[in-house]
């Protein structure tokens, strides 16, 4: 069997995977709040957990591997489009319209990461659905000393948990220097945080021992993990950005409840995808949707493409450039593998297997490509989520607009070459366009083409 090692966070170098229970490998990554779109930035934990996924699926068995992924459905966002639609005239009650918005942003959701060529996790909890098991564990932790309630919220006492602050290696005194803490009267640590707070009559919320309420964010993936995963699981992932406060957060809160659990064994991050060096993200504006992307015709594919060829640690930037690269190279690749019966060849798990190493695998198919070894990548480009059951249809002899571009403006250059009795320029053309696999007719009216099978991209741009 490979080996798979993997950076982990909680360790600060790689490790060797063994999953806790053979036969039995178990994933947990933390999901999007449900508001709204994905921006691209939200897209790169899906494809980075995906391709992880689809790894241990090859070298475990895919019967093997179990990947939940949650919905945070309990959000303030959610309500306030909610109310702003019932106060436009919108039907229903406020639950309803929520639980629409919540819908409709799962159902944006995943047509956006499908297109991206993400498999569905096998478990995609909503943390609505898990509020009596968050309640329980918040009653456990009051029970053993971890939380205590004040003012119709339960907090966790972080002076409780020892290792608090390992994952992200910081002191409870640095973290209350450094960050942004909520200061509230009622807290006994100012690094104190929510487990359960008190809604307004208005908004949903749910019985507890300590009043109607809701749960914080925090304690959703705990709660959700442990039910779907148990209380010792293999690989916790999710963006660099949630490892403080949300995932010591949750480590402090399960390793609190379950002392006889382990929570996660290795803590895998992605880096962000960045906007003239600052994350791209909602709450600075920086940002531009996966469905602007699809919508501007930039297929899924090449967007999974730019992302795997970066190193998952490390921070990217989106660019047409990038993207123009990455359609070309798929373009090539499609063609080649058209029809071919896929095997998986092992030069490309080694690298994937060496902590997610897209940028080699994607070095060893363009070997592959360049040495005819066709069947070998297809084989990787399904490993890699690049090629479904059959090449997509804008592969091959469709054409991009760049592309028709061009051969318009050679084919009006060409009118002209003949019009100016320029034959060496005109044959030049004509031969051109043959050799680079551009089928063109004169017809009455005007020039028609198309693409042959063996279209050479290069070849036509060299005609310029
Ligand atoms: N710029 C980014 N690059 C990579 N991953 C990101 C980026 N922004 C958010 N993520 C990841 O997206 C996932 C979903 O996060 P979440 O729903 O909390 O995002 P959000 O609140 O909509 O985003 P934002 O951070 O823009 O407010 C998390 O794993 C988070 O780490
Ligand atoms: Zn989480």
């Amino acid at each position: 069997m490979t080996e798979i090692r993997l950076y982990n966070t909680a360790a600060r170098e790689k490790q060797v995977f063994h999953p806790l229970t053979p036969g039995d490998v178990r994933i947990y990554v933390c999901g999007p709040t449900v508001y709204d779109r994905a921006h691209l930035g939200n897209a790169r934990p899906v494809i980075v957990f995906d391709l992880l996924y689809r790894l241990l699926r090859h070298v475990h068995g895919a019967e093997a591997v179990t990947y939940a992924r949650n919905f945070t459905d309990v959000d303030d966002r959610i309500n306030e489009t909610a109310q702003k639609r019932r106060a436009a005239g919108a039907p229903g009650t406020l639950e309803d319209l929520i639980r629409d918005r919540s819908d409709e942003t799962i159902g944006w959701y995943h047509d956006d990461m499908d297109a991206l060529g993400a498999l569905r996790p096998d478990h995609e909890p909503r943390a609505t659905e898990y509020i009596g098991a968050m309640v329980a564990m918040i009653a456990d932790l009051v029970d053993r000393g971890h939380a205590y309630v004040a003012e119709g919220h339960v907090l966790f006492a972080v002076e409780s948990y020892k290792d608090y602050g390992r994952l992200s290696g910081r002191t409870v005194e640095d973290m209350i220097a450094g960050a942004r803490v909520e200061v509230a009267p009622y807290k006994r640590n100012p690094m104190d945080f929510v487990l359960w707070k008190p809604s307004d009559d208005e908004l949903p919320g749910w019985d507890s021992p300590w009043g109607r309420g809701r749960p914080g964010w925090h304690i959703e993936c705990s709660a959700m993990s442990a039910e779907l995963l148990g209380q010792s699981f293999d690989i916790h992932g999710g963006g660099i950005d949630l490892a403080f406060p949300h995932h010591e957060n949750e480590i402090a809160q399960s390793c609190c409840a379950h002392p006889e659990g382990h929570f996660a064994q290795i803590w895998m991050h992605n880096e962000m995808l960045m906007v003239e060096g600052r994350k791209m993200s909602k709450s600075l504006g920086n940002f531009f949707t996966v469905r602007d992307l699809l919508d501007q015709g930039i297929r899924g594919e090449v967007i999974r493409y730019v992302f795997l060829s970066t190193h998952y640690r490390k921070p990217m930037d989106w660019t047409a450039e990038k993207a123009a690269e990455a359609e070309a190279v798929l373009r090539k690749w499609y063609e080649a593998v058209d029809g071919v019966a896929a095997e998986i060849p092992q030069e490309v798990v080694v690298p994937l297997a060496d902590d997610l190493n897209g940028h080699g695998a994607l070095t060893a198919m363009h070997a592959l490509y360049r040495d005819g070894r066709f069947a070998h990548l297809a084989g990787a480009m399904q490993l890699l989520g690049l090629l479904g059951a059959a090449v997509p249809d804008w592969a091959g002899t469709q054409v991009d607009l760049a592309v028709s571009d061009l051969i318009e403006t050679l084919l009006a250059e060409r009118a002209e070459a003949r019009k100016a009795r320029d034959f060496a320029r005109a044959d030049a053309l004509r031969d051109g366009f043959a050799a680079a696999g551009v089928v063109v007719k004169d017809t009455a009216g005007g020039a028609e083409w198309e693409l042959a099978p063996g279209f050479d991209r290069a070849a036509l741009e060299a005609l310029r």
